[in-house]
């Protein structure tokens, strides 16, 4: 076996995943027709000049016994990728703000094709080559082939399909996209008007809009739309389409298809080729229908399979598990930026004329920051755990239990929705932190906002996907009077009456050093809120329009369980065995402050619900400011622990060495406006104005 087969094998190994008629004009004939860490604690209080680029290498070689338990194993492959990426010279990246949209697409292509051939050449695992993707740090078609495309196939697939279909996407032979969304249909998945029919009639046009990958790139595509035989409609299925020849990359008869245009941000986003798609009377063979929930027979029968329908949405459980790991890497990296330089910029201080005060030092700064440092470990350690779930789901449903899928989807849905939101949230409050230098393309930050904040969007809008884990937690508490035991992420609600009645035993400020106190108060605030939606929800006649109109007050509810479960979790990893001195304590520190920040800034639920007193809030909020002082110190090792490189975090502002002003002013002369000290268009505009003006003042 060539060594390229053997990563394609390892490959295949680690990941998940009728004559037919396709297209989005609703007028034709025969088959389906779609229409349509380290943390090395300092005692310096983080004042260090930040050492040198070229210290890189060595200072950040530590000891074993140095590494946090909680890093994922694979630190030694991460870390070695970005340093392989950040030494190769095709993987430049600080020009991109300057690009045209082609030059930034082509840049991408070729960036794509370079990792493939050194993943190929240095016979990469899958976990080396997924990390290299990560910090090429560009989004790309590549993005979806892997994310989403293979998902589908592997987890709507059947065996024989998954045999024909994966090892061609494995070896790259065919790119794919996720066709999805439509310009008039994205959140409502049922409501897709591309069809997939063995009879259509009518001729009405509808067009995906949206998937990566697609406008330029593809050569197929997991189509999703209504399956219709002998005139009845079968809901909503995947069909693999070719889009592309694969000789000369020209779209195939029947298919219309193009980029939708730049989106926002100059640089950013628009490496992707979002794509717009159109199927006139398109013909897919039968088999091409995506058959392990639904198989379609040679006559056009419909034989429905023992898998729950709910499979055919499990690529989007499986990317938005995913997605909450990216967001703890896209907070980390904007921290990392805002706290390393709010350690250099000095502001106001001493009366005397002595030094002034590094920014960090304020008691505001600190506020804003640490919190999202916080966040950014929580994040890390609930997404490790919903890793887990996802497994746990997965394994499950291949041994027909499909018992956990409510929880796993509600879990995904909502995580997804309250992490993104926090770290978009979190990016721009760290460009803020950054003064006017944040607003400096260099800093990073707008690009790093740029590129995220789609992830709000994406895979789901986040208020959507709340309103689903809503829906679940209305459901476990109308059946808590059944008899049926709530587990899991609910198995609190099995506690309600007590947690109803219950008081906080908070006194004195260290009270809050208590991790049942922190569980109980979340705990009783996320029952309470569930419990007074559901009463609320029982005076409405029809629950569908309760729903809709409480839902403001669900969305607050679901809310408040996801937090209690990012809270949990972070428990429950200080619950475990972490090596490395002190490094315990200043994650149960972390854990505090992200609990406890939460408290304040959500205080009015706390109070309303009678979980904590007034009193108690303040003691919380004084605790607050005394962990803040306990951060200090050790808030650049803290980030430092990300271990990113320059060329990754690509921010003059969060520069290893701090050495941020000299190469500031370096990177402003490198604008093409500085090419010419007079610019162009001074002849035209600039010239006449003034001689104008001097005309005037001589009259
Ligand atoms: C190398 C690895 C890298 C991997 C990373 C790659 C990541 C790349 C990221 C790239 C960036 C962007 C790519 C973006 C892609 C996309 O955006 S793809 C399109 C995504 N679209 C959406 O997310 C649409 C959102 N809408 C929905 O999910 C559904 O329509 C919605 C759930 C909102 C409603 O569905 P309905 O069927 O109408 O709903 P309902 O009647 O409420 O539900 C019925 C029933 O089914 C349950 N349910 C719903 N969804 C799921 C699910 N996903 N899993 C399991 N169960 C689900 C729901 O709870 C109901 O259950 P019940 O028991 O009947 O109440
Ligand atoms: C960068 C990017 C990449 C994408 N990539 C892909 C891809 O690869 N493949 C693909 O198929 N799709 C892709 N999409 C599409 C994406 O999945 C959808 O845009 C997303 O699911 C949101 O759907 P929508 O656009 O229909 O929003 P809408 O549902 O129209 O949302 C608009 C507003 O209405 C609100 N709203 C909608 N329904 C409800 C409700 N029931 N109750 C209360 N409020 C509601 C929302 O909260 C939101 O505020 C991508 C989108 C972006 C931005």
């Amino acid at each position: 076996m060539s060594s390229a087969q053997g990563f394609l094998n390892d490959w295949v190994e680690s990941r998940v995943g009728l004559g037919s008629n396709i297209s989005n004009s609703r007028n034709t004939s025969v088959s389906y027709n779609i229409k349509g860490c380290w943390i090395p604690l300092t005692d310096n209080g983080g004042r260090r000049s930040l050492g040198s680029r070229e210290e890189q290498g060595s200072v950040r070689c530590r000891r074993d016994e140095d590494r946090l338990g909680w890093f994922p194993p694979h630190f030694d492959v991460s870390d070695r990728m970005a340093r392989l990426v950040a030494s190769d010279p095709v993987f430049r990246k600080d020009n991109r703000a300057m690009l045209s949209r082609k030059e930034l697409f082509k840049n991408t292509l070729r960036k794509a094709a370079h990792a493939w051939k050194r993943i190929i050449e240095l016979r990469l695992s899958e976990e080396e080559a997924s990390e290299m993707r990560f910090y090429v740090d560009e989004p790309a078609f590549t993005d979806l082939h892997w994310g989403m495309f293979v998902p589908a196939i592997k987890g709507q697939g059947t065996e024989e399909q998954q045999q024909k279909w994966l090892p061609l996407a494995y070896k790259m032979q065919i790119i794919g996209c996720y066709a999805q969304t439509e310009l008039g249909h994205g959140s409502n998945v049922q409501g897709l008007e591309t069809t997939a029919t063995f009879d259509p009639e009518s001729d009405e046009f509808s067009f995906i809009w949206w998937p990566g990958g697609l406008g330029k790139v593809s050569t197929h595509a997991v189509v999703y739309a209504r399956l219709i035989t002998e005139g009845q409609e079968h809901g909503v299925h995947g069909f693999i389409v070719q889009l592309r020849s694969l000789d000369d990359h020209m779209p195939l008869p029947g298919i219309t298809v193009g980029d939708i245009g730049m989106k926002f941000g100059t640089g950013a986003y628009n490496t992707m080729d979002n794509g717009v798609l159109r199927f006139d009377n398109v013909r897919i063979p039968r088999n091409q229908m995506l058959m392990r929930v639904m198989r379609v027979t040679r006559e056009g029968k419909c034989v429905q399979s023992n898998v729950p329908r709910q499979l055919i949405y499990g690529t989007m459980v499986y990317v938005r598990q995913t997605i909450v790991s990216d967001a703890s890497s896209a907070l980390s990296r904007a921290v990392c930026i805002a706290t390393r330089y709010s350690a250099v910029r000095r502001q106001f201080g001493p009366q005397d004329g002595g030094v002034e005060t590094q920014v960090i030092d304020y008691k505001t700064q600190q506020s804003r920051l640490f919190p999202l440092l916080a966040s950014a470990y929580a994040f890390r350690f609930v997404g490790e755990w919903l890793k887990w779930l996802y497994l746990d789901v997965t394994q499950r449903l291949q041994a027909n239990d499909f018992s956990t899928l409510p929880e796993a989807h509600a879990c995904t849905a909502g995580l997804k929705s309250l992490t993104t939101s926090a770290t978009a949230d979190a990016i721009e409050e760290c460009r803020k932190l950054c003064g006017g230098h944040g607003y400096l393309s260099s800093s990073g930050l707008p690009e790093l906002f740029a590129v995220y904040v789609p992830a709000c969007t994406y895979e789901g809008d986040n208020v959507v996907l709340l309103l689903q884990v809503a829906r679940f937690l209305m459901k476990t508490v109308s059946q808590l009077g059944s008899g049926k035991k709530p587990v899991g992420t609910t198995a609190y609600m099995a506690r309600a009456e007590d947690l109803l009645q219950s008081r906080c035993s908070v006194q004195k400020a260290e009270d809050w050093l208590k991790p049942s106190v922190i569980l109980e108060a979340f705990e009783a605030r996320a029952v309470r809120m569930c419990v007074a939606c559901a009463q609320s929800l029982s005076k409405f006649q029809n629950p569908e329009e309760g729903f809709l109109e409480l839902s403001a007050d669900l969305v607050e509810a679901a809310i408040a369980h996801c937090q209690l479960i990012v809270v949990s979790k972070f428990i429950e990893k200080l619950q475990q065995d972490i090596p490395g001195k002190g490094v315990k304590q200043q994650l149960q520190i972390l854990c505090y402050i992200y609990a406890l920040n939460l408290l304040h800034k959500h205080l009015g639920d706390f109070l309303s619900t009678g979980c904590i007193t007034p009193k108690q809030a303040s003691l919380a909020n004084d605790h607050l400011r005394s962990l803040y002082s306990k951060v200090r110190p050790n808030a650049i090792a803290l980030v430092d622990a990300f271990n990113y490189t320059d060329h990754f975090l690509g921010s003059v502002l969060g520069r290893y060495d701090g050495n941020v002003y000299p190469k500031l002013y370096e990177e402003a002369w490198k604008d093409p406006l500085n090419d010419s000290v007079v610019p162009d268009g001074y002849q035209e505009y600039i010239r006449p104005m003034l001689k104008q003006q001097l005309r005037n003042a001589r009259l």
